[in-house]
């Protein structure tokens, strides 16, 4: 079988190596979380597959690194262009894969797919290289050299939209490209794969293998010819990921999770804290940024948790392709239990359930109830371990340096928000935050200027405007004598 048929949009199953499409002897089954049916049989990669693919990419990189930037820039305006024509296509052929809301693939996601796409685009011909500077009469000159073909392995909780802000800039500083889909949502990739060939990117310059990360994924960052890996998923895979790059001091970018704190000072508006908790919820708590971590000043708590509790009551649960659904089912069998496994262990360990606690009986499935746990010990699993599900912690505290101290007590360091009515708190306490993004009275606002990544176990490095092109680029810098023409 080389093709699926997923909600009625036509989805090759196969490998995209070289510009053919490539099938393996073997194939897995990709599941939808909404209903649990079995949507396609995909390619099952393995060693030869990601050899193949590195081959193919390492052969069209001299071609693609010597295309004028202006001519890869069009290229990738181009691939835009396709992803807007077929958005509708991309928007729920993803939401049939990952569960995620139909409406917010159709109005926020994939327009930021397309967004991506332009956005490095231009600043690779608008903005990348204006910085020459002088040294005693001589010329310093920075120049963002490509730096061969990348491995980029993404996860499944939101897909084409994590792998675009790899691919984008990788391919726009004249890199070439292997993408990893996760196995549990590998149908955009291949749907993106036509779209770069429909704009006419040359072949073997954009690649996607299929299969699972232990198999493929493990055979593409062991290669010694990858020049740039980046990862975004889970501690443990980006330990593995980090060994075998070592191996071949190729350069890794990681964005790992979170465990990310939002402070609630009694000062703040306790509504609209209230809406920044609930939010957490999105795309059924399967967020790295989410604030999983409520912490409430004691003298607010209980009117703040009354706020909170009667908005989380609202939630509609359902179906993610229908517009009043507000939370969706979570991605995998596996991964609910896991979920539910926190929930259980916390609740025996003492907490009290103050929202949800469990699977959603009346849908069955994936459906988790939107949870929120309080009498949380510090220490316990439930506060220091990302879940990865909608699952809230609410503790509380007495003042600012206590606030400081529970936020960053923890092994990671990827987000915090801050809800607080003070100026000067505000800027004391996001001075003394460890995370590599801080909100304050405002959550997800995301621009791609902006550096991303965590600290501690939340990622190694930083993607985002020029530091993509850091990243994916080896930096030069020619310095010319001032009598250098002699
Ligand atoms: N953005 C984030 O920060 C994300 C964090 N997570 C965290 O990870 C947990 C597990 O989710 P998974 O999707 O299973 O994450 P994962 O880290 O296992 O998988 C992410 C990607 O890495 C690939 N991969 C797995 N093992 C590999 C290996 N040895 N070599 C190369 N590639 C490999 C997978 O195939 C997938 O494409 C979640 O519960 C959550 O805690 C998951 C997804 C996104
Ligand atoms: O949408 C963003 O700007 C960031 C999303 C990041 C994740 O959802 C993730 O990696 O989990």
């Amino acid at each position: 079988m080389t093709e699926a048929t997923v909600a009625g949009v036509a989805v090759d199953t196969r490998h995209w190596i070289g510009g053919e499409r490539v099938g393996s002897a073997e194939t897995f089954a990709d599941v939808s979380p909404i209903d649990g049916s079995v949507v396609a049989h995909i390619a099952r990669g393995g060693a030869a597959e990601a050899r193949a693919a590195v081959a193919a990419a390492r052969a069209a990189f001299p071609a693609w690194a010597a295309t004028p930037p202006a001519e890869r820039a069009r290229l990738l305006h181009a691939v835009a262009d396709g992803v807007e024509k077929r958005l509708a296509e991309l928007a729920i052929v993803e939401t049939t894969d990952n569960g995620a809301l139909l409406r917010s693939h159709l109005r926020g996601v994939m327009p930021r797919v397309a967004h991506n796409l332009r956005f490095f685009a231009d600043w690779l011909t608008d903005r990348l290289g204006h910085g020459d500077f002088d040294t005693r009469g001589h010329n310093n000159h920075v120049s963002w050299d490509p730096a061969g073909p990348c491995v980029l392995i993404t996860p499944w909780n939101a897909p084409l939209m994590l792998a675009t802000w790899k691919i984008a800039p990788a391919l726009a500083a004249g890199n070439t490209v292997v993408l990893k889909p996760a196995e549990w949502t590998p149908l955009t990739a291949s749907l993106f794969a036509d779209i770069t060939a429909e704009a006419g990117l040359p072949a073997g310059v954009f690649n996607v293998v299929q299969g699972y990360g232990e198999e493929v994924g493990a055979a593409l960052v062991e290669d010694p010819d990858v020049r740039r890996i980046s990862f975004t998923g889970s501690v443990p895979t980006a330990k593995a990921i980090g060994a075998a790059a070592g191996a071949n001091l190729t350069p890794t970018s990681l964005e790992l999770g979170g465990k990310s704190p939002l402070l609630v000072f009694a000062d703040a508006d306790l509504d609209l804290a209230a809406d920044l908790a609930v939010e957490q919820y999105d795309n059924a708590g399967q967020v790295c940024l989410a604030a999983t971590r409520i912490l409430v000043e004691d003298s607010v708590a209980e009117e703040f948790t009354a706020k909170f509790t009667e908005r989380a009551a609202k939630l509609v649960q359902g179906d993610p392709r229908d517009e009043a659904t507000g939370i969706g089912p979570n991605i995998h069998a596996e991964h609910l239990a896991r979920v539910d496994g926190f929930v259980q262990r916390a609740v025996a360990a003492g907490a009290s359930v103050v929202a949800g606690g469990g699977p959603n009986e009346e849908l069955g499935g994936l459906f988790y109830r939107p949870t929120l746990l309080t009498g949380v010990a510090q220490d316990s699993e439930i506060v220091q371990e990302e879940v990865f599900g909608p699952v809230l912690t609410l503790q509380t505290f007495a003042d600012e340096d206590e606030a400081v101290t529970l936020a960053n007590d923890t092994r990671f360091g990827l987000a915090a928000t801050v809800a607080t009515g003070d100026r000067d708190r505000a800027a004391r306490v996001t001075e003394r935050l460890v995370a590599g993004t801080v909100w304050v009275n405002c959550f997800f606002v995301r621009d791609l200027q902006a550096p991303f990544g965590g600290s501690r176990h939340s990622g190694v490095g930083r993607e985002g405007g020029t530091w993509s092109f850091d990243f994916y680029c080896d930096v030069k810098n020619t310095v010319t004598a001032p009598n250098g023409w002699r």
